[in-house]
């Protein structure tokens, strides 16, 4: 079973959507250097992810410009991941778990392996995204999911697996590199920052979620 996570939701709307559709888990994106229509506010951020129901992950995307900056953020907002982009060692991500007792998900690059490597003892969980020059995500672009599978294989971690999927790719996506979950932002908008219901759904189900519960039911 793969597990779901839908990011970059910027209003209590669209987060009501991802929690009906099924997802596991639900991205704020916040305290980011990078230019995106899916960024809030910390206080939103906090505002937003109290509303998800009992059961529903939540996760703040940021980056930090150092591990203080994320320990004030994660404190602010009390999310129950935070995804860490940015160039952090492993003693950082150590430093930022203690301090928030919060579960460290650093994001690495398709083309990162060695670094994926070097922090996945100190990792939570690794997300594997196609980041853009300043290591952010939301790029839509898909990355080499043959080397992620080599990858995924490789390392202790579970990998989370993210860029550039959407409703149509995503089963091919999880089936290639199996990977313990899948993370999507632009890939299930109407327009940038607002999510398209119907998407968010089509996602979950084409991931093998829903598939797989229904099977387990009739068979
Ligand atoms: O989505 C953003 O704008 C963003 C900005 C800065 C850091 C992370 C961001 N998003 C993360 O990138 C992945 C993949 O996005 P996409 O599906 O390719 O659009 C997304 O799931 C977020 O975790």
């Amino acid at each position: 079973m793969v597990r779901v996570k839908i990011c970059g939701v910027t209003n209590g709307a669209d987060l009501r959507a991802v929690a009906d559709a099924g997802a596991d888990a639900v991205g704020v994106i916040s305290e980011v250097s990078v230019d995106t229509p899916r960024e809030v506010d910390l206080a939103q951020a906090a505002d937003l992810l109290s509303m998800a129901p009992p059961l529903l992950t939540t996760v703040l995307v940021t980056m930090p410009e150092t591990p203080e900056d994320a320990v004030d953020a994660v404190r602010t907002v009390t999310p129950d991941v935070v995804q860490l982009h940015g160039e952090f060692s492993p003693e950082e991500i150590g430093y930022i778990r203690a301090e928030t007792e919060t579960k460290v998900v650093p994001v690495v690059d398709y083309d990162e392996p060695d670094r994926a490597r070097k922090l996945d003892e100190a990792a939570d969980a690794l997300l594997v995204d196609s980041t853009d020059e300043d290591g952010g995500g939301g790029t839509g672009k898909t990355g080499d999911w043959t080397a992620a599978a080599d990858l995924r294989r490789e390392l202790v971690s579970p990998v989370i697996l993210a860029g550039g999927l959407t409703p149509e790719n995503v089963a091919d996506a999880a089936a290639t590199v199996e990977p313990f979950g899948v993370d999507v932002a632009s890939g299930v908008e109407r327009s940038p920052g607002a999510k398209d219901h119907a998407a968010v759904s089509r996602f979950v189900r084409n991931a093998g979620r829903a598939l797989g519960e229904a099977e387990e039911v009739y068979e």
